[in-house]
């Protein structure tokens, strides 16, 4: 993909984000831990920097010009299907976006990171044959690359979080089967310039590990009536937590609602690509805050207004969390606005409210 793109707006309201250096993160400079800790708990987004993993993503983004190019047709045989499974292609159309019903305009290529740790096994299903070629070189450097950064950043939320050594890993061991995936998204040149391309929501997961090249990415910030954009900076990803980690969290992290328009002013009639890694638990983790494990996590449950009890989790495990999100989205499925209903998070109160 080209990297002359035109640059992103300056009239355009963004939101900033805490910059974080992964590298210090690394080295534990407690100053740094200290920023990631305030951009998890507040907004639960922030700007990762030095996280080594830049040139995996440009290769990845050729990886998924090459497989986004084959024939729908052949795409479509490998269609994620209305199972609530989420490893496959997505095609644009196949997600409402919101509770009426209306369609999504991306298309997605989800790589399970257990068929790329066990490559040239296919543990949890197949994909198009061009895929199999960009395994060695491209997908299994940039999934493991995301695994250590994502669970870099877990084993600090552990710390602080005051859980025993090693819990949050318990919770996302490699060798458990999960819905921890590679996404590769096209959003195709619509003749409209606010037609929403992925609706609000919160991710499923635990922490995604975005790479955007153009603009697009909003967020609602806490209390705030108005959607703003996340500004792409070259070198940069975008890191969020998602549900799982807020729920087992007590809520002290936060997963928060954003949503996906086509790029802003000079950038619209761009076809946008973007890429996540999103780390998320086991199929078998019970998503009930870890409050028996660590003090912090029971205080913050005690101290929970009535309005965020949906942070409780409800006791499902994450493969039924995950499924009931991904199958309630599919417009197939859809019978009416309860069906988006359905398909919501820890987005539910505040969205409904
Ligand atoms: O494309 C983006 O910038 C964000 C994608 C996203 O939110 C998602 O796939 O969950
Ligand atoms: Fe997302």
């Amino acid at each position: 993909m080209s990297t002359e793109l035109p640059a992103f707006p300056a009239d355009v309201k963004t939101h900033p984000l805490l910059v974080i250096d992964y590298q210090l993160l690394r080295e534990a400079d407690e100053s740094e831990i200290d920023r990631l800790w305030e951009a998890a708990t507040k907004l639960g987004f922030w700007y990762l920097k030095n996280h080594g993993a830049e040139e995996h993503a440009t290769k990845m983004f050729a990886m998924g010009a090459d497989v986004m190019a084959l024939p729908l047709e052949e795409k479509m045989r490998y269609e994620q299907g209305d199972d609530g499974v989420s490893f496959g292609y997505k095609a644009a159309g196949a997600n409402a976006v919101n509770a009426s019903g209306e369609l999504d305009t991306v298309e997605f290529l989800n790589i399970a990171k257990d068929d790329v740790l066990a490559w040239p096994k296919h543990v949890r299903r197949e994909y198009p044959q061009l895929v199999g070629t960009y395994m060695e070189p491209t997908i299994i450097p940039f999934v493991k690359h995301s695994l250590e950064v994502n669970n870099t950043i877990l084993d600090i939320f552990n710390e602080r979080l005051g859980l025993p050594v090693g819990s949050l890993r318990e919770c996302h061991k490699k060798d458990e089967f999960s819905g921890s995936e590679a996404r590769l998204i096209r959003n195709r040149i619509t003749d409209s310039t606010s037609k929403t391309a992925i609706g609000a929501h919160t991710d499923f997961g635990s922490l995604s590990f975005l790479h955007n090249r153009l603009g697009g990415l909003q967020v609602l910030p806490p209390g705030s009536e108005d959607w703003q954009y996340i500004k792409p900076i070259r070198n940069h990803a975008i890191c969020n937590v998602g549900d799982a980690l807020a729920i087992l969290s007590g809520g002290i992290l936060r997963s928060n609602i954003h949503r996906v328009l086509p790029p802003p002013g000079p950038q619209a009639g761009l076809e946008r690509w973007s890429l996540v890694f999103f780390t998320r638990p086991g199929n078998s983790v019970v998503l009930s805050p870890l409050s028996d494990a660590s003090s912090k996590i029971a205080t913050a449950i005690k101290n929970a207004p009535e309005s965020v009890s949906h942070i409780q989790g409800g006791g499902s495990t994450s493969l039924e969390w995950f499924s009931r999100r991904i199958r309630n989205q599919r417009i197939a499925n859809r019978k009416g606005p309860e069906t988006w209903l359905a398909s919501r998070g820890t987005e539910a109160v505040e969205t409904s409210a």
